[in-house]
């Protein structure tokens, strides 16, 4: 008799989800952060997966033009519904995440928003934000250059003060001075603030923050002295490319010297430049606060993928059938546990520090309003250092999980190849995960000189005042391994440094050990707040034993992955090594049962998920075979081409055969 395979994996999901240890509801919750949390995203959800506008299972295969036009579209009708519906701005930001494409409105409320806000003075905030608030304007973020991205004390845009018209005059004297990538530039924005070189009486004061208009408010075409355009096409088919990255110059554009953004610095009506009392650091604070929601994001992207393969690796079968029996789901391999297993739990560890974050960034952000500067410094480490970790790890994990689904993961169908190749450029925007790197790691070195002069350090810095302790220790403790292996390199780095003839060429040789130690902090700092979280009241049942779980399965794959590190620094011996892995292999047991609850609880719709393989019903193979039909080169049975090319290439042969 035939079996209907498709029916038995439908009921496989059943069958998994009815296995779970754990209340699936309350996970939720832990997940999401509150009831009210886990609703209004529900809501806004299932608002957006219910609208035709939304759709976007065909994405992969709209030509460049049709889908920027999509974007508009879908950003267009996303402000409707807000309109319409009265959202607060909550609901909005969910909503338009779950629109899920990127557009010009990312930037806008993003970067535009937050940096009129951030360097505005007030007057300035009363003028521009009602403005973009009501999208009478639409804002990008232009920083980067054709010539310099990462050294944002490169860059060429010159911002020189005109006293006799009260103006200051843009200008991009080369071409490598062009304004390169800022998103939403390339054919939306009609605003940007432009990063650029202040000069006033003759002087260069470095880089400042210019609102200046850049499109006509009545036709949208480029003000005199503006030439901009999109950059060009981007890696993957839908992606990135709904985005209009663009390049911009101007020749000699003149703007109202109240378009500086002035809350940092002033230049007065006579030229003289005036420096605030506050760091100029704060020049870069909108990055910082897009760096902390980049991590929060890092989860979002890493969960989606890993909900897919685990679904998936549920319902695929291979090998291991006896007398006939079904085969074996792939998740029941040890092999697909120790790869995907760890992922799962990163998916979680992300979303908890990326919550400790946002936390951390909401602190700095009052302090700053009472002119308490003290932890700035912490927070451009920690968004910094976070920011490039769970980037790159997420952006590896992607890929991995396609490799995990198999051949079907290599469809576009199965959501892993877009959902890469948006995901990918986070490693490199907003600061190259690398520079970022290397941003912590001076930090460090900073921190460990302080040490000898008594300075305690503090916040996520403070286990560094143990140096008695940990350089000293073998570590039994879990964490106290992660606080040792993180102090003895970058007391080893150090020391290094020392040895060079200067500071600046010792850390320049040193560079790759402290790109090392830098991952190792950040690293304690993930597994620290993942700890902290599973100490906390965790309603549910089964649910804090989970997290536990997960919590563990994190700290010892990171020490696993990373025992060269550990043993180097003897902060473990190589039997506690082997102790960990072994302990790592029953963890698996531990998740396996609850796998595809723990997924079930990010909450995902399938709309939002975009994923055949991935689908909450588990019926992927009617789904894979429906698809397949709705590809443009299945609209005719004979292919276009076929009589200028396949027919007489076909014909010759025929000949050729016959002599
Ligand atoms: C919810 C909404 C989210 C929406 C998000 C939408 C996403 C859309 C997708 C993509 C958007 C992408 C947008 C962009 O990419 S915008 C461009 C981003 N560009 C960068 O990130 C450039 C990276 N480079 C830098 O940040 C800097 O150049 C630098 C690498 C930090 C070096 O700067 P600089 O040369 O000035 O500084 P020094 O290294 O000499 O350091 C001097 C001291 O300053 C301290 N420092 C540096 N940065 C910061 C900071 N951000 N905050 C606080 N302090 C900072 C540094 O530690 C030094 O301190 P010291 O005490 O030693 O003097
Ligand atoms: C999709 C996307 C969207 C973007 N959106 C915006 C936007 O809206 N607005 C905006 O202003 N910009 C935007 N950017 C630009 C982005 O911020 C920069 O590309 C990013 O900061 C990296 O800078 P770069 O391109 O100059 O890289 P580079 O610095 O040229 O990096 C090249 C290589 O050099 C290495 N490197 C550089 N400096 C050092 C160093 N000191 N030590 C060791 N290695 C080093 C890097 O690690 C990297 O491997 C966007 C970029 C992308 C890809």
């Amino acid at each position: 008799m035939a079996v209907d395979h498709a029916a038995a994996e439908v009921d496989h999901l059943a069958a998994e989800r009815a296995a779970a240890r754990f209340d699936v509801e309350a996970m939720k919750i832990a997940w999401a952060g509150s009831r009210h949390a886990v609703d209004v995203a529900d809501r806004m959800a299932r608002l957006v997966a219910s609208d035709p506008v939304f759709r976007k299972d065909n994405r992969t295969m709209l030509s460049r033009k049709d889908l920027f036009k999509d974007t508009l579209r879908k950003a267009a009708h996303a402000w409707k519904r807000i309109v319409e519906l009265r959202l607060t701005e909550e609901e909005a930001s969910l909503l338009r995440q779950y629109v899920d494409q990127p557009g010009y409105v990312d930037l806008h409320w993003g970067m535009f928003v937050p940096a009129i806000k951030g360097q505005g003075t007030e007057e300035q905030q009363k003028k521009w934000l009602p403005l973009a608030y009501k999208f009478q304007i639409i804002g990008c973020y232009a920083q980067t250059e054709l010539g310099h991205g990462s050294n944002v004390q490169g860059l060429e845009t010159t911002a020189t003060f005109d006293p006799m018209t009260d103006e200051f005059v843009i200008h991009s004297p080369t071409l490598t001075s062009s304004k390169w990538w800022p998103g939403g530039l390339g054919k939306a924005s009609t605003h940007a603030v432009v990063y650029a070189r202040l000069i006033t009486e003759g002087k260069d004061y470095g880089i400042h923050g210019f609102i200046v208009q850049l499109r006509s408010l009545e036709d949208h075409s480029p003000l005199p002295g503006v030439t901009l355009g999109d950059i060009g096409g981007k890696f993957g088919s839908g992606a990135y490319n709904s985005m209009d990255n663009g390049v911009l110059r101007f020749d000699h554009v003149r703007i109202p010297r109240d378009q500086m953004l002035m809350r940092l610095s002033q230049v007065t009506r006579e030229g003289k430049y005036v420096q605030s009392d506050v760091p100029k650091q704060l020049l870069y604070g909108t990055m910082v606060y897009v760096r902390q929601s980049i991590v929060a994001d890092a989860s979002k992207a890493l969960s989606r993928a890993v909900c897919i393969a685990v679904r998936y690796s549920a319902i695929r079968k291979q090998f291991g059938s006896q007398d006939g029996g079904p085969e074996t789901q792939v998740l029941n391999y040890r092999t697909q546990q120790s790869r995907l297993f760890p992922l799962l739990a990163s998916a979680y560890a992300f979303r908890f520090v990326g919550d400790w974050l946002n936390w951390l960034y909401t602190d700095v952000t009052q302090k700053l309003e009472v002119k308490d500067y003290s932890t700035l410094q912490e927070a451009h480490a920690c968004t910094a250092g976070l920011k490039a970790v769970t980037t790159s790890a997420t952006a590896d994990a992607i890929e991995e999980c396609r490799k995990l689904c198999g051949g079907h993961g290599y469809l576009n169908s199965s959501g892993l190849p877009e959902l890469f190749a948006v995901y990918v450029p986070a490693c490199t925007y907003e600061g190259d995960n690398v520079v970022l790197l290397l941003q912590v790691a001076r930090i460090l070195m900073k921190t460990v000189s302080q040490l000898t002069s008594g300075k305690q350090p503090v916040g996520t810095m403070a286990y560094m005042g143990k140096v008695q302790h940990l350089m000293q220790s073998k570590c039994a403790v879990k964490t106290e391994a992660f606080e040792a292996r993180a102090l003895r390199m970058a007391v080893n780095c150090a020391q290094n440094i020392g040895q060079a003839s200067n500071q600046e060429e010792g850390f320049y040789e040193r560079s790759p050990d402290l790109l090392e130690a830098a991952v190792a902090h950040i690293q304690l700092i993930i597994v620290t707040k993942f700890i902290e979280k599973v100490h906390q009241d965790i309603p549910g049942h089964g649910v804090k034993e989970q997290l536990q779980n997960l919590c563990n399965v994190y700290a010892l794959y990171t020490l696993h992955k990373h025992l060269g590190d550990f043993l180097a620094t003897g902060s473990l011996t190589p039997k506690q090594g082997a102790l960990a892995n072994e302990q790592l292999g029953k963890l698996y047991a531990q998740v396996r049962p609850n796998a595809v609850a723990l997924v079930d609880a990010f909450n995902y719709t399938d709309h939002y998920l975009g994923s055949v393989l991935g689908r909450y019903d588990g019926n992927v193979y009617p789904a894979l075979y429906e698809e397949a039909w709705k590809d443009p080169l299945n609209e005719t049975v004979v292919p276009e081409g076929y009589h200028e090319y396949l027919r007489p290439l076909l014909k010759q042969q025929l000949k050729l055969s016959r002599l």
